[in-house]
């Protein structure tokens, strides 16, 4: 089976095609484990295992087609991905950039065979057999799509920082234009803060908000197009000059999954349990209803919903 029409050119359109991936048959056992993988703490096979099934019961029922990639893997990268712990974290590893699959290339050594696998399967899954989709590595530079929002038709915002690098951002930024995206702003969260992703600190709120962090306010945003020089604009000037409030995250401790979430529809997004009472007050005044799921087993490997989920088809419009 493979799947045709994959397209994606926002983070809130009505998502009909995801992707997700059952865990790995490894468990994380230590905490010394937990650290080697990037995650905070130990977790069993089984409680991972049934977080993800909730997390797919819940994209299920609000009319997502779901794909797991597990079932997708060919013989060669099976036994690596069912050895990579990390491969429930589908977000990082490629995107459905307009109608083209890019995939990353990922920045932790850790996760470097894992994206490879990962890879395979979503070729499977899309073409049917290998082919390129549109690697933006060829430096050896990280570019991992934690760190990558689709704003809208015409923008992309990225971030530079521990996981992708200004060498990848070349090559991304080719594809992005003959994608049709026709700018893309970038924000570079300093590494010495610990932000893996820029989802961990950032998230859209449909197309007139955004909810970040209250440090990014300080962050410049460098604006590139395909046929202008590069300017800086403020982080809120950016926004607010097109037509997008920025609403300020709320305090929270480490980590912080608040901003992990991901849209179903232009008014319904999907947070995990623990996340989805803190966003509710906030995301009310602009119509926005949220559903939580108890991922908090998942969450140990450092992501929540927005990690685990990889959008492959959102309907073109919001209408
Ligand atoms: N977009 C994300 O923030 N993904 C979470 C990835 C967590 C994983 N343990 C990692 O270190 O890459």
């Amino acid at each position: 089976m493979t799947l045709t029409g994959i397209e994606c050119w926002s983070e809130s359109a009505q998502l009909e095609c995801v992707a997700v991936c059952r865990p790995a048959a490894l468990e994380v056992a230590t905490e010394m484990e937990a650290s080697a993988v990037g995650f905070i703490g130990a977790v069993s096979r089984q409680d991972a295992e049934d977080a993800s099934g909730r997390l797919c019961e819940a994209l299920t029922r609000f009319g997502c087609r779901l794909f797991d990639l597990g079932d997708f893997l060919p013989e060669s990268a099976r036994a690596v991905s069912d050895a990579s712990v990390n491969r429930v974290f589908v977000r990082d590893t490629a995107a459905v950039v307009g109608r083209q699959l890019v995939t990353g290339t990922a920045a932790f050594a850790a996760r470097i065979a894992e994206f490879d696998a990962t890879h395979a399967a979503l070729a499977e899954l899309i073409h049917g057999g290998p082919r390129d989709a549109a690697p933006v590595e060829g430096t050896g530079a990280g570019l991992e799509f934690g760190d990558v929002f689709l704003l809208d038709e015409e923008r992309i915002f990225v971030n530079l920082g521990l996981r992708s690098d200004a060498r990848a951002l070349q090559g991304f930024l080719e594809t992005a234009w003959a994608a049709g995206f026709q700018e893309v702003g970038v924000v570079c969260i300093p590494e010495h803060l610990g932000i893996i992703h820029l989802d961990l600190a950032f998230n859209v709120l449909g197309p007139r908000a955004v909810l970040a962090r209250t440090f990014l306010k300080h962050l410049p945003v460098r604006v590139i197009t395909p046929a202008q020089a590069p300017q800086w604009e403020s982080f809120e000037g950016y926004f607010t000059r097109r037509g997008r409030k920025v609403l300020a995250l709320p305090a929270s401790e480490a980590p912080c999954f608040l901003s992990n979430y991901i849209f179903l529809g232009p008014q319904l997004l999907l947070a995990s349990q623990s996340a989805a009472p803190r966003l509710q007050p906030l995301v009310k005044e602009l119509g926005i209803e949220v559903e939580g799921v108890d991922i908090a087993a998942l969450e140990r490997g450092n992501g929540s919903v927005r990690c685990l989920t990889l959008p492959l088809k959102r309907r073109a419009t919001y209408a």
